[in-house]
């Protein structure tokens, strides 16, 4: 005789009918994003380059907005999570899709960070160095460079290759973690995404700025500089190429890696600013990337 069916039974029935909602939802946003990858094709063969399918400000955009319809208990690091998983996948389906990540065997944190942002099936590759992880996008083994956010005391920085103002060089495009650091092992440094895609607006956005200066001028004169035309500085790392000494108060070429408060591209009237202020030093300013603010979640 049938046993008679239970509460929990019925209950089941409903996780059921909700997963294959979720189900059908997932392949039916799979067939939209199979439309995307074809327009954005186009558009890439126009210009000849290697099409990236990548667009950090649009994920950054498309997860700020459901945590900010979020309810209930279920926790909104675990949302984030699962749609870190299904944005690769998506963006996958569109081209090629590789990372490259610095992990050497003692730093295993980058990796494990970069794993949860771009997922656990992703071609990955840990390379020994930061360079190593910007050459293989340059290169176009990878599309994506996971690098550790730069410290002030890098005595040789890897954000020197970047500075560039060649068209579609790769620049800064996301920092990680995007929603927190979950069980990631390792140190609690942040991680810097690289990839050859533009730097595009998100509303709550950090900008770097390369500065090259051929002369004397510290940096307290270009803080005083850059505050006064509008670009807050929140960050500053300094490099003095080869057979310079190195200090705070100028005494040679150098190299500063700046991060603006602000969204900052590089047709900004502020850049020619700083510019026109710099008077006869001669200053080069370039726009290196930048990052939506990663999700500040409790
Ligand atoms: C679908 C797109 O391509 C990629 C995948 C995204 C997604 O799954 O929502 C978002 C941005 C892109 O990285 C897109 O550009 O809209």
């Amino acid at each position: 005789m049938a046993s008679a069916r239970t509460p929990l039974d019925d209950l089941r029935r409903e996780i059921d009918q909700i997963d294959d909602a979720i189900h059908d939802l997932l392949m039916r946003r799979a067939a939209v994003v199979e439309r995307i990858g074809a327009a954005k094709g186009n558009g890439a063969a126009e210009t000849g380059a290697q099409p990236v399918f990548l667009r950090p400000a649009r994920e950054a955009t498309i997860l700020r907005r459901l945590m900010a319809r979020h309810a209930g208990t279920f926790p909104a690091q675990v949302v984030v999570r699962i749609w870190r998983e299904m944005i690769t996948a998506f963006t996958r389906m569109q081209g090629p899709f590789a990372v490259a990540v610095y992990a050497p065997e003692d730093r295993r944190g980058f990796w494990d960070v970069a794993r949860d942002h771009f997922g656990g099936f992703v071609p990955m590759t840990a390379v020994n160095t930061p360079a190593a992880a910007l050459r293989a996008v340059s290169e176009g083994t990878a599309t994506v460079a996971v690098v550790p956010y730069p410290a002030e005391d890098d005595s040789d920085p890897w954000w020197r290759f970047l500075v560039s103002a060649d068209a579609g060089r790769p620049q800064v495009v996301a920092r990680l973690p995007f929603g927190g650091r979950g069980n990631a092992r390792g140190e609690n440094r942040d991680a810097l995404a690289i990839a050859a895609v533009p730097h595009e607006p998100t509303g709550d956005d950090r900008t770097l700025l390369s500065i090259e200066i051929g002369g004397d001028l510290s940096r307290g004169r270009l803080k005083d500089s850059l505050e006064a035309c509008g670009l807050p500085p929140v960050g500053f790392c300094t490099w003095h190429p080869a057979g310079h000494a190195t200090g705070m108060s100028g005494g040679g070429p150098s190299v500063h890696l700046v991060e603006i408060a602000d969204f900052v591209g590089q047709g900004d009237p502020r850049l020619a600013k700083l510019l026109e202020r710099s008077g006869d030093i001669p200053v080069r300013v370039n726009v290196v990337g930048g990052y939506a603010v990663p999700l500040a979640l409790g």
